[in-house]
Order: C-alpha cells, then sequence, then structure tokens
C-alpha cells in the first residue's frame, strides 16, 4: 500500500468514525420540530447541499409547517420560516436565542470569531454591540456622517459617468468606500485601492469557509478533524485556515492603523473609530474596537453592494417604476441639484420603492445563523441547548399573507393606507442580534439610488451578439445573496456640461 492511500484510508476512517460517534452520541432529546427524514449517519446533510438553500427550507415549510428541523451530525438545525414564528422565538426568548454556533473553519482557524457577526454570548458581544450601537445606532449619530456619505455618492456618479459598464465594480467599490469612510475616516482611491482589495480579499475567503451545507468545510459539522495531522489528505483546511487569518489580520490592521496615524498628525476625520480612539481606550477595549471595526467592513460592505446592485437591476426590469420615481425627484429636487438626505420625506414613492427592493431582493436572505444557550420547549416541541437556528428571512419576504402576489415587484403594496408590512422589520435580522449597521445600509441605499435617478436613465443592455437582453433577478447560492450579473445601459440624463456641474456640485 502507498502512503497515500494509506493515508486516504486513514482519513476515510477518521471521517466515518466522527460521523459515527456523531451519530451515536446525538443526546435523547425530546420531539423535534418536524422535518424531512434524513439519511442514517449523514441526516439531512444532502438537503441542504445545493442551490439557494433558503428555497428549500422554505419548500419543506410547505409541508412540514412554520418551523422544522433538520439534523446534520449530532447538531439539530431548526429554520424557523414565518415572521411571528420569528418574534415569537428571538424577540420573547431572546436571552437564550442569541448566541452564534462555534465554526471552526472561520472562527477559530481563521480567527474571526471575535468578529461581532460571529461572537458567542456573553461580555464580549455586549460590549462589542454597544460600541457600535453608540456611534451608528441612532439617527442623531448617522446624521453627522451624512457630508460623508453624500460626497460618496457624488464619487460613485462620477465613477459611473466615466465607465457605466462596470456598474457592479462600481456598487461594490462604492459599498465598500462608505464603510471605510465612515468606519476610519478613509478616503478610496477611486480604482485599486489598497485597503479596499485587502477587505475584498479576507470576505472571499469568509463567504468560501462559511458556504452553506456540503459546500463548506467538514470541520465545522466535525470538529474532530482539526486534531488530525497535516500531513493526512484532505486536512488542507488547515493550512488555508492560517493563509486566511493572515488576510482577516491585514484587512483590521490597515486602516485602523491609518486612523491611528491621522490622529497623531491631527488630520482624522470624523469616524466610528477615531470618536472611539479618541477616548483613550485600555488595551483590551482597544482590541475589541479593531474587531468591531473590522465587522463592520465585513458585514456592511458587500450586503449594501448587493442591494445597489440589485436596484440597478431592478429599475432596467421595471422601467414604469423606474420613471416614476425619476419624476418624483425631478418634482422635487428640479434639474439643477442632486438630492440630499433634506429631500427623503418628500419622495415617499422612492421610499417606497426601497422597501421592496429590501424585500425583493434579501441581501443576506438566511440571517447568520444563531444558537440556543439552553434546552428550550417551543410549541410542545423540544429545541435542544446548542441547536443551530436559521431564520428564514427569505421565506418570510415571500409569505402571501404578508405580502399578497409575493414574487411579484410591487412598491405600490407600501403606499396608501393599507401598506403591507415594513420589510426591514425583519431584513435585518429579528431581536438582539439584529444588524446594528441597518441605519447607515438604509441611509446609503437612499442617497445612492436617490442620486441614480437625478442622473442616469437605466434600461436592459446588450449582449455580445448586439442583442438586447431582459435581465431577470437571479440570486446566488451564498449566505450574501449576489444577483447574476446581467449587461445594463447606463446613460446620462443630461448634457456632459450639466452633468459635471451637477455631480460636481458641492465639491
Ligand atoms: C442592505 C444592507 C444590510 C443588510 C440587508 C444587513 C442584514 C443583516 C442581517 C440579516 C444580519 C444578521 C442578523 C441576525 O443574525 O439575526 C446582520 C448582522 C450584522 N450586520 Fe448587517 N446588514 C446590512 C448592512 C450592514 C451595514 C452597513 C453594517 C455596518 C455598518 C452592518 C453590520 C452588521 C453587523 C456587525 C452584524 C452582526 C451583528 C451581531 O452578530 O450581533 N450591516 N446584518
Amino acid at each position: 500500500m502507498t502512503s497515500t492511500s494509506t493515508s486516504s484510508t486513514l482519513l476515510a476512517t477518521f471521517v466515518g468514525a466522527a460521523v459515527l460517534y456523531a451519530w451515536l452520541t446525538r443526546r435523547a432529546h425530546g420531539k423535534l420540530p418536524p422535518g424531512p427524514p434524513g439519511l442514517p449517519i449523514i441526516g439531512n446533510m444532502l438537503d441542504m447541499a445545493h442551490g439557494r438553500v433558503w428555497e428549500n427550507f422554505a419548500r419543506m415549510g410547505e409541508t412540514y409547517g412554520p418551523v422544522i428541523s433538520l439534523t446534520i451530525g449530532a447538531t439539530p438545525i431548526i429554520v424557523i420560516n414565518t415572521f411571528e414564528q420569528a418574534k415569537q422565538i428571538f424577540d420573547a426568548k431572546g436571552a437564550i436565542y442569541s448566541s452564534r454556533p462555534s465554526l471552526f473553519m472561520s472562527g477559530e482557524l481563521m480567527g474571526w470569531k471575535k468578529s461581532c457577526g460571529f461572537l458567542e454570548s456573553g461580555k464580549d458581544l455586549i460590549q462589542t454591540r454597544r460600541m457600535i450601537h453608540q456611534e451608528l445606532g441612532s439617527m442623531s449619530q448617522i446624521r453627522t456622517f451624512y457630508p460623508q456619505e453624500e460626497d460618496q455618492a457624488r464619487r460613485f456618479l462620477g465613477l459611473v459617468a466615466e465607465k457605466p459598464d462596470r456598474i457592479v465594480d462600481h456598487c461594490f467599490r462604492h459599498a465598500g468606500a462608505i464603510i471605510l469612510r465612515i468606519t476610519y475616516g478613509y478616503t478610496a482611491k477611486d480604482y485599486d485601492d489598497e485597503v479596499i482589495t485587502a477587505v475584498n480579499k479576507a470576505m472571499h475567503t469568509l463567504v468560501v469557509a462559511t458556504h452553506p451545507g456540503l459546500r463548506g468545510f467538514l470541520v465545522d459539522q466535525f470538529p474532530i478533524l482539526a486534531s488530525l495531522p497535516e500531513w493526512v489528505p484532505g486536512t488542507h483546511f488547515k493550512r488555508l485556515g492560517r493563509e486566511w487569518a493572515a488576510l482577516y489580520e491585514n484587512m483590521l490592521d490597515l486602516p485602523l492603523n491609518y486612523t491611528r496615524q491621522c490622529l497623531k498628525d491631527g488630520t482624522a476625520e470624523n469616524s466610528f473609530s477615531a470618536k472611539w480612539l479618541r477616548r483613550g481606550l485600555p488595551k483590551d477595549e482597544e482590541e475589541l474596537l479593531r474587531h468591531a471595526a473590522g465587522s463592520l467592513e465585513a458585514a456592511g460592505a458587500e450586503t449594501t453592494a448587493v442591494a445597489l446592485h440589485a436596484f440597478y437591476l431592478l429599475m432596467a426590469i421595471h422601467p414604469d417604476v423606474l420613471k416614476r420615481a425619476q419624476a418624483e425627484v425631478d418634482e422635487v429636487c428640479g434639474h439643477d441639484r442632486l438630492p440630499t438626505y433634506a429631500d427623503r420625506e418628500h419622495l415617499p414613492y422612492l421610499q417606497a420603492v426601497l422597501k421592496e427592493l429590501a424585500r425583493f431582493h434579501l441581501s443576506v436572505p438566511l440571517a447568520i445563523p444563531h444558537t440556543t444557550t439552553q434546552d428550550d420547549i417551543h410549541d410542545g416541541y423540544c429545541i435542544p441547548k446548542g441547536s443551530m437556528i436559521f431564520s428564514n428571512l427569505w421565506a418570510m419576504a415571500r409569505d402571501s399573507e404578508m405580502y399578497p402576489n409575493p414574487h411579484k415587484f410591487d412598491p405600490d403594496r407600501f403606499l396608501g393606507n393599507t401598506p403591507n408590512r415594513d420589510p426591514y422589520d425583519f431584513v435585518f435580522g429579528i431581536g438582539r442580534r439584529r444588524c446594528p449597521g441597518r441605519l447607515l445600509a438604509d441611509a446609503s441605499v437612499f442617497i445612492t439610488s436617490a442620486m441614480t435617478l437625478a442622473t442616469f436613465n437605466i434600461k436592459p443592455g446588450k449582449n455580445a451578439s448586439g442583442e438586447r437582453v431582459v435581465p431577470c433577478l437571479e440570486p446566488g447560492p451564498d449566505m450574501v445573496c449576489l444577483p447574476k450579473h446581467f449587461p445594463l445601459e447606463i446613460t446620462p440624463r443630461f448634457s456632459q456640461e450639466q452633468m459635471d456641474v451637477l455631480i460636481r456640485g458641492a465639491h
């Protein structure tokens, strides 16, 4: 037998033993919520293997009810498919439903466990969320960042005017630049910015490491695999973990060192990190700040970029909505200036469009999984301590009882005397782990889309053979759900000279 086949046999034996151990040691719980029967040993692993897992979960909900269970190895997985149940669980019983599962690959090996989205319940989580809340959790704080937001949105328009065919890149760059500006006071370069590149690299590894189901890393389901020596084939995750941890550290240090330097030089702009560093934090709190600031970069950039890209696609798909929203913006702002935050209350149709955007394309369709810190009995079923809990936000957004004709993009559902439920009640999560960046996200999407409507027309673009391709909103399979790319035709609404005046306006 060659050494490779010996090692492969060893790995197979080890994985088999780990899976069998997990199966045999599943605790004798009460009755779990109903769910699809799993296969012996691997449980429901295959049900989570492919495609948009949230759609599979919603289909299972039609058969088994609003709260369903699946198992992989020893861990019960609970999926909550309705808003009502999610409120009962995350709001009313938040004390035991608000921790995070420990993910071996991303949390331990790659070092993300101190990032806000990964923190388990406890002192560090309370302090981290307090830090974020104090500077980004109220409208009075968010308003202090309006000048930076408006400036970044103008820069974005400039880039779109220059290279309209690179709209997806611009959305990602813009969302990253906003977060860097507000978190660190750092103004990113228009192209090839070093810090944006560092964030993108680290984020790419995080997305790969946290793929749901079978596409993820087996060590998350069976942490015992981490004790295998590195010469065993299949343990390449250990080397990857080390390399990817270095990318995470770089993403934290590069921009924070910039803020520290600016504070020393007396040139620091108003920012989340500058505000906290100025207070002179003790070492342990400064370490918390380092991860808290990094968690804003990680959680805030891609999610906002996805919303902006989806906005452009939806405007190309629905020319009637685009025209009506443009007409409203024109009526309030005229053609001589760009919209500002002060206009927001006079733009009810745009606000309805943005609510429908948030409902129709969910940036994070399954939220971030929670875990329970105690056994619970819910509606007569047992939810064991350590269960992994998914809020199926996508299923809530497509619930026909809350949203008649839920697969139709229809901003009018939020106007009139009996509007549908505000999707902001759940698209940012529910309960104690609700997104702490939601006010900032909303402010960024508002100003960018309002300024876009004022300056550009958006139409389906042409493919390589010159045929017009009507886009559709086809979501990808990842936890942060990127829509499929389609060519768009984005053209300025005014002459070059007028566009220059509009966009340069406040510079
Ligand atoms: C359209 C944009 C955004 C959407 C749809 C979104 C949505 C979400 C969702 C669904 C969660 C998980 C909630 C849960 O587990 O129950 C979350 C967590 C989080 N979000 Fe956002 N988010 C957005 C933008 C932002 C921005 C701009 C920031 C930062 C400035 C941010 C920071 C965070 C953080 C730090 C967490 C982790 C919270 C925790 O674990 O306690 N998000 N977000």
